[in-house]
C-alpha cells in the first residue's frame, strides 16, 4: 500500500512538471490524475497497469504540447514505478528534460519515446545503460553534442534522432537486429557503420561530414570536401558554435601534426625492418598450413615430433602398442565400413581440423581404405567408462532412424574416446542460417521439412531410448548435419558426459544424492525435456534467421519481442517476403515458445511437438498444392 502511495505521490507530481499545474486543463476534467482516485483502478488516462500485479507498465502521453519539464527523478526514483515501467512515450510535447542522468534507473524500460520536445544539451551517457531498451526515439529535439555509446544495448532494434544537431561519430550498432534508423538533419561526421547501408540514403541525409555507403560521398574525400566550403549548411553559428568549432580547430591540427610525426618515424623503422617482418611472415604462412591441413602420422613419425595435429597426437598418445590400437576401434554394423576400416587407415589418411566444440575437434578425414570421407571427433577428459561408453554406443547403433547419422565406429582409451562418423557434405544447420545473413536464401519449405525431420527424429529417438535414459544432451544448430537432399542428419546423438548431467538435473530440481550414472526413468525425465528446449531454440533460429550465441538468448529475446505483440518483427525478414501464409509461420513460432517454456514440466513432450510440425507442414504442402493448380487453371 505504501508502495502504490508512493507511486500515485510520484505520478501526480509527475504529470504537474509536465503540464506547469496545468494537467486538468490539458487533460480534461475526466482523466483521472487528480488524488482522490488510483492510476491503475480508476484507468487514467495514458497510464496503462498489469492486470495481476496492479502496477504500471506503460505510460503514453503524447501530443498534448505540456511545455513543461519532464524530470527523470520524479518517477526513475521511485522503485515501485522503475521496476515495472518498460513504455514511455512522451512524444511531441514541447518538453524540457531534467535530471536525465536518472533514466537508468527505469532500468526495465524497453520503449522510449520523448521525439518533438525541446530537449537540449548532450544525451545523458546514462541512456547508453538501459540495457532493455528496443526502441529509441529522441528525434526533432534541441539536442547537441556526441551520442553515449549506444552500441552497448545489444537488444536495441529503432533509433530514430532526426532532426537535433548532434555531432561525433555514429556509434557502431550491430545492425543486423535494427528495423529502423534515422539520423538525418544532424552534424554526425565520419564513417557509416557497416550494414548501416541497408536503411535509405533519408536516415542518413543532411549530415555534410558524414561519409560512407549509403551516401554518394565517399570516406577518404571527406576533408577536402569539408575544407572547401561548398557543402557546408548554410546558417548563421552561434558564438558558442564558433567557439566549439575553433576548438576542434586546434585539436585537429595537433593531431595532424602527431599523425605525420608518426608517420615519419614508422616509415624510418620499417625500412630497417624489412627483412625482419618478411621472414616473420614466411613463419606465420608455415604455422598456418601446418594448423588447417594435418596428416595423421604413423606412431614412429609422431615419437619423432614430426607432426603437431591434435587428431595424430591424440590416436598416439594412448600407451597402448600399435596392434592394440588397431584392435580397440570398434567398427560398428555400417555396410560400407564394415569391410576395411581400420585404425592404421585413419591415421594414415589426411585430415582437416573442422572445428573445435565444446566436446573436442571434429576432424575431416579423407580415407583411401575404404575410399569414403569420414567426420571423425575425438573427445577428451570425457567421464564415462570404457565399459560404459561401448555399451552406449552399441546400444546407440541399434537405434536406427533416417534422420539421425549413426556412428559407423569408435575408439576408446583411458584419455580420449574417438567417434568416426560418415561426413556430410551439405554442412550443418548452422551454416546454413549464416548465410542468410551473406544474402544466401534459405526456403521456408526448407526449413519446415528440416523442422518436420528433426522433431520426429527426435521423438524416435526419446521413445526408443526413454528407458536406458539417453537423450541427446547437446542439440543445436551445429549437430544438425544436412545430407545432399538437404535433409536434416541429427549428429552426436547420446555424447553427453555426466557432469551436464548432473547440471541440468540439479537445474530442474530433480537431483538425487547420487548423479551418476547409470541414469534411471524418475531422474531422466530433466535430460528428454532439456532436448525439447533445445530443439525449441532450433525452431526460433529458422523462424527468425538469427542465430543462438553468446551475446543473444534467442528465447528470451524472442519472448520480449511477442510480450509487446510484434509478432512480425520476430520473424526473418526474407521469409515474410516469400511466405503466403503467415499463419503457419505464427502456428511454428507457437511450438516454439511451447518448447523453450522456462519449466521444464509445461513443455509439450516431443510427440506433441512432432504431431504440431507434421501438421503444419501438411497444410503448407496442401497450400503449395492448391496454389499450383490454380495457376494451372488460370
Ligand atoms: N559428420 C560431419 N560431417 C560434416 N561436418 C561435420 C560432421 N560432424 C561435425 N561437423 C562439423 O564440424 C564442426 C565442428 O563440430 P563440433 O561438434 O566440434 O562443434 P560443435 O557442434 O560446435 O561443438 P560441440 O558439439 O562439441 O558442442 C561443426 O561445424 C560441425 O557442423
Amino acid at each position: 500500500d505504501e508502495d502504490e502511495t508512493l507511486a500515485k505521490d510520484a505520478l501526480l507530481k509527475f504529470i504537474a512538471e509536465l503540464s506547469n499545474n496545468n494537467s486538468t486543463l490539458i487533460l480534461g476534467t475526466n482523466s483521472g490524475w487528480n488524488s482522490t482516485s488510483d492510476p491503475c483502478e480508476d484507468n487514467w488516462l495514458g497510464v496503462t497497469c498489469n492486470s495481476k500485479t496492479v502496477s504500471v507498465e506503460k505510460i503514453i502521453l503524447d501530443g498534448y504540447n505540456f511545455t513543461g519539464t519532464f524530470d527523470a527523478n520524479t518517477i526513475c526514483n521511485v522503485e515501485s514505478i522503475a521496476d515495472t515501467l518498460f513504455f514511455l512515450s512522451l512524444k511531441n510535447d514541447l518538453l524540457q528534460g531534467e535530471n536525465m542522468d536518472s533514466i537508468d534507473k527505469c532500468k526495465h524500460l524497453t520503449h522510449l519515446f520523448l521525439g518533438g520536445n525541446r530537449f537540449s544539451g548532450s544525451l545523458s551517457q546514462s541512456f547508453s545503460r538501459l540495457n532493455n531498451l528496443k526502441k529509441l526515439d529522441i528525434s526533432n529535439n534541441e539536442l547537441s553534442g556526441i551520442l553515449p555509446d549506444l552500441s552497448r544495448i545489444s537488444g536495441l532494434m529503432e533509433f530514430k534522432a532526426q532532426n537535433n544537431q548532434l555531432s561525433g561519430e555514429i556509434p557502431e550498432f550491430d545492425f543486423s537486429n535494427f528495423v529502423a534508423f534515422n539520423v538525418s538533419f544532424n552534424n554526425f561526421s565520419g564513417l557509416i557503420p557497416p550494414e548501416g547501408d541497408q536503411f535509405p540514403i533519408s536516415s542518413y541525409i543532411d549530415n555534410p561530414l558524414l561519409c560512407g555507403a549509403p551516401l554518394a560521398t565517399k570516406c577518404s574525400s571527406l576533408p577536402e570536401e569539408a575544407d572547401s566550403g561548398d557543402n557546408k549548411p548554410k546558417r548563421s553559428l552561434s558564438r558558442d558554435e564558433i567557439l566549439m568549432f575553433s576548438g576542434y580547430i586546434l585539436i585537429g591540427l595537433a593531431l595532424v601534426l602527431v599523425i605525420l610525426l608518426c608517420v615519419y618515424r614508422k616509415r624510418k623503422q620499417k625500412q630497417k625492418k624489412k627483412e625482419l617482418s618478411l621472414e616473420a611472415m614466411k613463419k606465420v604462412a608455415a604455422f598456418d598450413h601446418d594448423s588447417d591441413m594435418i596428416t595423421i602420422t604413423s606412431m614412429d613419425q609422431s615419437k619423432k615430433g614430426a607432426s603437431n595435429s591434435g587428431f595424430s597426437s591424440a590416436a598416439i598418445s594412448s600407451d597402448e602398442s600399435n596392434t592394440a590400437v588397431s584392435q580397440s576401434l570398434v567398427v560398428l554394423t555400417s555396410p560400407e565400413v564394415n569391410n576395411g576400416l581400420r585404425f592404421e587407415n585413419l591415421l594414415k589418411a589426411p585430415a582437416e581440423l573442422l572445428g573445435r566444440g565444446k566436446h573436442g575437434s571434429v576432424y575431416k578425414v579423407m580415407c583411401d581404405n575404404p575410399k569414403m570421407t569420414l567426420a571423425v571427433k575425438r573427445i577428451k577428459d570425457w567421464s564415462i567408462s570404457g565399459s560404459e561408453f561401448k555399451k552406449r554406443m552399441q546400444k546407440l547403433d541399434q537405434i536406427r532412424h533416417p534422420n539421425v547419422l549413426p556412428a559407423v565406429a569408435f575408439y576408446s582409451s583411458r584419455q580420449e574416446k574417438l567417434l568416426v562418423y560418415e561426413y556430410q557434405n551439405n554442412g550443418s544447420l548452422l551454416q546454413h542460417l549464416q548465410g542468410i545473413q551473406t544474402g544466401q536464401t534459405f526456403h521456408w519449405s526448407s526449413r519446415l521439412s528440416i523442422a518436420a525431420g528433426v522433431a520426429d527424429a527426435l521423438a524416435f529417438m526419446h521413445q526408443e531410448l526413454q528407458h536406458d535414459g539417453i537423450p541427446h544432451g547437446n542439440l543445436k544448430s551445429s549437430n544438425i548435419l544436412l545430407n545432399k537432399n538437404m535433409e536434416p542428419r541429427i549428429s552426436e546423438y547420446g555424447l553427453m558426459s555426466s557432469t551436464e548431467i548432473s547440471t541440468i538435473q540439479n537445474q530442474t530440481q530433480f537431483a538425487s544424492s547420487s548423479n551418476v550414472f547409470p541414469i534411471t526413468d524418475e531422474n531422466a525425465e530433466p535430460l528428454f525435456k532439456a532436448d525439447i528446449y533445445a530443439f525449441g531454440v532450433i525452431l526460433l533460429e529458422l523462424l527468425t534467421g538469427k542465430v543462438q550465441n553468446n551475446g543473444l538468448e534467442l528465447a528470451s529475446w524472442v519472448v520480449s519481442v511477442l510480450r509487446e505483440e510484434w509478432t512480425v518483427e520476430v520473424f526473418d525478414r526474407t521469409l515474410i517476403q516469400e511466405v503466403a501464409s503467415e499463419e503457419r509461420m505464427v502456428n511454428l513460432l507457437q511450438v516454439a515458445v511451447k518448447c523453450v517454456n522456462h519449466s521444464p514440466e509445461a513443455r509439450p513432450s516431443i510427440n506433441q511437438v512432432a504431431l504440431m510440425i507434421t501438421t503444419i507442414r501438411d497444410e503448407d504442402d496442401r497450400s503449395i498444392d492448391v496454389s499450383a493448380s490454380t495457376s494451372t487453371i488460370i
